[in-house]
């Protein structure tokens, strides 16, 4: 006879939860889907307040299960994103790489992160579409020196389209969240794509660039 007892594929050995935000049309639910399933959707919906999506992921025979809560980048929506800061262990902040704007807004970002996130939230920075880089109108060195700034614990251009680092941001982040729970974590070591690791609990402040794309961090 069969067992009734339903297959318990939900185990986990640590729960992280990430908000992810910044401006409308950064592309933030395309990074989001190519995180959960690799895909990239040309058309997507404008977010409405938040949405909900998780993938585990396997670090070093780790279940690490990633809750990523994809918010509204549109104003209209800031008052029902606002209440999902509190609870969330890692904050990625998006903007777009072609649309200087969206770069110049990631200070309200953080601000908003730091004043309704916890205290001890990891915040990462990634710039999207970098797939578009004729229409480049942010410098990555002048992201660096953002993340810098700011304490950020690194930052990373990202493509959804190409499924560039995006994998990559949410393993550090996820890396990083388990140093910081005690978890002693070998660094992944591959790096062949623009971004930069400020600092994380294991490791001294370190850059790792691209041979083109250097920055002195
Ligand atoms: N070329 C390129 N286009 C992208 C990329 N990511 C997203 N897009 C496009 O950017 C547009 C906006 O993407 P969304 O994921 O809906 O943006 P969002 O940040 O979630 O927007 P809100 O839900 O309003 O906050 C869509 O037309 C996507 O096809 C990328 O990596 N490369």
């Amino acid at each position: 006879m069969q067992s009734a007892e339903p297959e318990i594929e939900d185990s986990f050995d640590f729960l992280f939860k990430i908000i992810l935000v910044g401006d409308s049309n950064v592309g933030k639910t395309c990074v989001v889907q190519s995180f959960k399933s690799g895909i990239f959707m040309e058309k997507q919906q404008n977010t409405i307040g938040v949405d909900f999506t998780v993938r585990t992921l396997d670090i070093d025979g780790k279940k690490v299960k990633m809750q990523v809560w994809d918010t509204a980048g549109q104003e209209r929506f800031r008052t029902i994103t606002q209440s999902y800061y509190r609870s969330a262990h890692g904050a990625v902040v998006a903007y777009d790489i072609t649309r200087r704007s969206t770069f110049e807004s990631v200070s309200h970002w953080l601000r908003e992160v730091e004043h309704y996130g916890a205290a001890s939230v990891v915040r990462i920075l990634i710039g999207n579409k970098s797939d578009l880089q004729t229409q480049r109108q942010v410098f990555f060195e002048d992201a660096c020196v953002l993340a810098q700034n700011n304490g950020l614990l690194a930052v990373l251009e990202t493509s959804a389209k190409e499924a560039q680092n995006v994998d990559a941001a949410f393993t550090l982040m996820a890396r990083e969240l388990l140093a910081r729970n005690g978890m002693n974590i070998m660094d992944a070591g591959h790096r062949d794509s623009p971004q930069l690791m400020l600092s994380n609990s294991s490791h001294s402040i370190q850059g790792a660039m691209t041979s083109d794309k250097k920055c002195g961090c």
